[in-house]
């Protein structure tokens, strides 16, 4: 299978990614400049982290205006898997790809640490290597990780099980712990702790894996498999 990491101006962890796939996986995998405006022959969409734009206006709030972006949404629609990681996590929102917004960590700090999350739903693309109530350890490294929405939209990931991964100890305010939600139907996943961070032991912990590797075991199961 194909994976494409899109790049944006500022991002920063995209090498990070690519290596995850490449390396680690042993998967295809090509970076996608956000210049571009098609996914054509790609299997699953990954949107690194760091610093879109400068996080002008808003982090995400410039890259969404990007021209890869009716392609993401194209891809997305066609029910693909779409991994936003952190400042890909931030452009989904802004995009409209995932409800509520990430707004400043109530300590109004950066912060950068592991934290353990805790998998509140073990049945997605993105999680089905990992058990129900699971802990895992991933770095979070962010300014805008408070993860905010209102209570209509809360009660509606609740009850359409979208909330994936939740903090442990909530590192930001975020809004019922929340570390990782996906869109109703799924496919689509944002999360602020970065997986391509944690995919070896002597990273500190390879929990990250477990996410790369639902996702490639969805699009294997399906038959979708794109080549060249
Ligand atoms: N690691 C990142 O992607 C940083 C995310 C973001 N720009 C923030 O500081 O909130």
């Amino acid at each position: 299978m194909k994976f494409a990491v899109l790049a944006f101006p500022g991002s920063n962890c995209e090498m990070d990614l690519y290596d995850a796939i490449a390396d680690i996986m042993k998967e295809e995998v090509e970076l996608v400049s956000y210049k571009e405006t098609s996914l054509a022959g790609f299997d699953a969409a990954l949107i690194p982290g760091g610093f879109s734009y400068g996080d002008y206006l808003r982090s995400g709030a410039i890259a969404r205006f990007s021209p890869i972006i009716p392609a993401l949404r194209e891809f997305a629609k066609s029910g693909k898997p779409v991994l936003g990681i952190c400042n890909g996590f931030q452009i989904l929102t802004e995009a409209g790809l995932l409800p509520g917004s990430l707004q400043k960590n109530v300590s109004a700090k950066f912060i950068c640490q592991t934290e353990p999350l805790v998998v509140n739903n073990a049945d997605s693309m993105f999680s089905s290597e990992f058990k129900l109530a699971q802990i895992i350890n991933l770095p979070i490294a962010h300014g805008d990780g408070n993860y905010y929405c209102d209570q209509e939209t809360l009660a509606q990931l609740i009850a359409n099980d979208q909330i994936i991964f939740k903090y442990r100890q909530n590192p930001n305010g975020s809004v019922a712990d929340i570390a990782g939600i996906t869109n109703r139907a799924g496919n689509v996943l944002g999360m602020m702790p970065h997986p391509e961070r944690a995919v070896e032991a002597i990273l500190g912990s390879d929990d990250g894996v477990g996410i790369f590797q639902s996702i490639v075991n969805h699009v294997k199961s399906r038959g979708v498999v794109a080549h060249g």
